[in-house]
């Protein structure tokens, strides 16, 4: 456990250590370590309940752990308040699991709101760069004004896509990117992901547990296990890891050292 890969001429972007998070006697993260280098894509895979969207929380500065510290860009940004946790923000894009779109906003409007909020930018230039911005998610114009109750699924995640990069930040996050999408639409995002992360020269770290969606977009993957990071390294190698964490998790193995609840009474023993 806890191999770190960690390549002491790379630039560390974001550096976990020490993260735990409990609620009540459940401790979800467990003295986590996690170093993601600056403009690479991190994926962290893991199982249901392991803790993926807890730490993606705390990074986000939405829940607050317990103990540990997360350096972003060199800043510890645990206990940060809300100004200055809102600066540490605005060079983030998020992508959330159900692309989260304002329904009472237009199209054009859900892309540019975070440009126009946080940013400042005027509406007119706004809308300009939300225009180029849905193109590079292959969305054109006549998408502007359309409604999000209008749009499909994958349709709805290249516009949540177009606002995570709306206002180019240098940090981008993707929770399940390809939850609710068939094979061929998960295939279409996690490429747009990739290309949308290169051309912002930007560092990505994504959650999920598709493996085919982490093994496309990653250069290199984290599983979480046991409220730690049981394993991480170079994407080509997760196929031949000998890590009996991963072994299992991939080809989805019930023997094995990851303890699966199955029946009631399995839990009930928790
Ligand atoms: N606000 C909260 N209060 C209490 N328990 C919580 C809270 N948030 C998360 N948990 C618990 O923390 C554990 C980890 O949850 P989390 O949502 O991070 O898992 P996950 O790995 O993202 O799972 P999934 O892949 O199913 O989304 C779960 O047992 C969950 O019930």
């Amino acid at each position: 456990m806890n191999d770190h890969s960690q390549a002491p001429n790379k630039n560390v972007r974001m550096k976990i250590r020490g993260l735990t998070k409990a609620f009540g006697k459940k401790i979800v993260l467990n003295n986590l370590d996690l170093d993601v280098y600056a403009g690479e894509s991190l994926v962290v895979i893991g199982g249901s309940g392991t803790g993926k969207s807890v730490l993606l929380k705390c990074i986000l500065g939405l829940l607050k752990p317990d103990s540990g510290s997360i350096e972003i860009n060199g800043q510890d940004i645990v206990g940060l308040n809300g100004d200055a946790m809102e600066s540490v923000r605005r060079k983030f894009g998020m992508l959330f699991q159900y692309a989260a779109l304002f329904d009472s906003l237009t199209i054009w409007e859900n892309v540019a709101f975070g440009l126009m909020q946080a940013h400042g930018v005027p509406k007119d230039k706004a809308y300009k760069i939300a225009i180029e911005k849905l193109s590079q998610v292959g969305l054109g114009e006549s998408f502007a004004t359309k409604n999000p109750a209008e749009l499909s699924s994958g349709m709805k995640k290249r516009v949540g896509l177009a606002r995570a990069i709306a206002t180019s930040p240098d940090t981008l996050f993707f929770d399940e990117p390809t939850t609710g999408l068939d094979p061929v639409m998960g295939d279409v995002i996690d490429r747009l992901i990739v290309q949308s992360v290169k051309e912002l020269g930007a560092t990505g770290l994504t959650i999920t547990h598709d493996m085919d969606s982490a093994k496309r977009i990653s250069d290199r993957i984290a599983m979480l296990y046991d409220g730690k990071i049981a394993w991480v390294g170079p994407t080509k190698d997760i196929e031949t890891t000998d890590n009996p964490y991963v072994h299992q998790f991939i080809n989805g193995l019930l023997e094995g050292p990851i303890k699966v609840s199955v029946t009631s009474s399995d839990r009930a023993a928790e």
